[in-house]
């Protein structure tokens, strides 16, 4: 077997070490979902997302305890879905992913989206402090959150999200909301990095780059991101295309490369507006 790669890490602003690439497991299911992450945890994958609305975390949490890797140097990140909003709610829907994961604890826990017309969100949060000081969750933080929210959370609860996970690729940038989210000391994680099969990689300026690198348009797409200061979490079924999507700590881009690579911004791919999206 080649070698695992190793990933240097971030720090939250709760002290943990977070790995700068995770594994996306959204369609990674069943059997072959559990020998998917167990092959990405081989190839030195150590952060993993998943969500209850995945309907995986079964899957997942069987990959975490099988695997020779020890549970210490694993993040098992999972989320909230729209329909468990509430303080009681919450708590019970920790309860039912703790189940479905088979774990003692969860490493990280998002709200997955604000649902600002439900107007819960901050009642879900503070059920998330208490997760945290019963030690049954690490790091808590939120999905798909805009400034708005994170000030009203923070303002409201008195807590700082370690983490923000939003779309984001060269398509979307998102430039204004990175920079909120450096001064408050949050980390943003990126959904959908490589486009979610959109015609993404085959960008012509991504193909330049590429190719001045000797490296894969999608390595150079990752790269963007841990250059960003962003935790990507490209979702692959495939050992070969896991490791090629990690294997992105031996070169370098330079400042223009990344400005060019930003300059294919032109929204979002799918249209989901944290406003508005009616997650369930
Ligand atoms: N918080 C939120 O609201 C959201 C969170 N997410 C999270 O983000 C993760 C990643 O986002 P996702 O939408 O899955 O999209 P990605 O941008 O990760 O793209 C995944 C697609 O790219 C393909 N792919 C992976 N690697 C390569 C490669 N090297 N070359 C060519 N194609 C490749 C995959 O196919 P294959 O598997 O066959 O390799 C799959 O079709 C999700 O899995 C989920 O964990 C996603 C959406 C919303
Ligand atoms: O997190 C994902 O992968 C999603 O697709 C989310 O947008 C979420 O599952 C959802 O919004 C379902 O409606």
């Amino acid at each position: 077997m080649a070698d695992a790669i190793g990933v240097p890490t971030l720090t939250l602003n709760d002290g943990t070490a977070f790995p700068a690439v995770g594994l996306g497991t959204y369609k990674l299911n069943g059997d072959d979902g559990t020998a998917a992450v167990k092959g990405a945890l081989d190839t030195g994958y150590r952060l993993l997302d998943t969500a209850l609305n995945y309907e995986n975390e079964d899957a997942v949490g069987r990959a975490v305890r099988e695997t020779d890797v020890p549970r210490s140097e694993i993040l098992v990140t999972s989320k909230l879905p729209g329909r468990h909003h509430g303080y009681d709610e919450a708590l019970r829907s920790f309860d039912e992913t703790r189940a479905n994961l088979g774990l003692d604890h969860v490493d990280l826990y998002l709200i997955h989206w604000p649902l600002p017309r439900v107007d819960k969100y901050v009642e879900s949060f503070r059920a998330f402090k208490k997760l945290q000081d019963d030690g049954l969750v690490t790091s808590i933080g939120v999905s798909n959150f805009t400034e708005e929210h994170l000030r009203r959370v923070i303002d409201e609860t008195g807590v700082v999200p370690a983490v923000n996970q939003v779309e984001l690729h060269p398509y979307f940038p998102q430039a204004a909301l990175r920079a909120v989210h450096r001064e408050l000391g949050i980390v943003t994680e990126s959904w959908s990095p490589i486009g979610k099969q959109s015609e993404l990689l085959t960008e012509g300026v991504i193909g330049d780059v590429a190719a001045s690198h000797g490296v894969t348009p999608t390595q150079v797409v990752v790269r963007w991101h841990v250059q960003l200061g962003a935790v990507p979490l490209p979702k692959s079924a495939d050992s070969g295309r896991q490791r090629e999507n990690l294997d992105v700590f031996g070169f370098e881009l330079a400042d223009d490369e990344v400005s060019a690579i930003s300059g294919l911004e032109r929204g979002r791919l799918w249209g989901a507006d944290p406003e508005t999206h009616e997650e369930f």
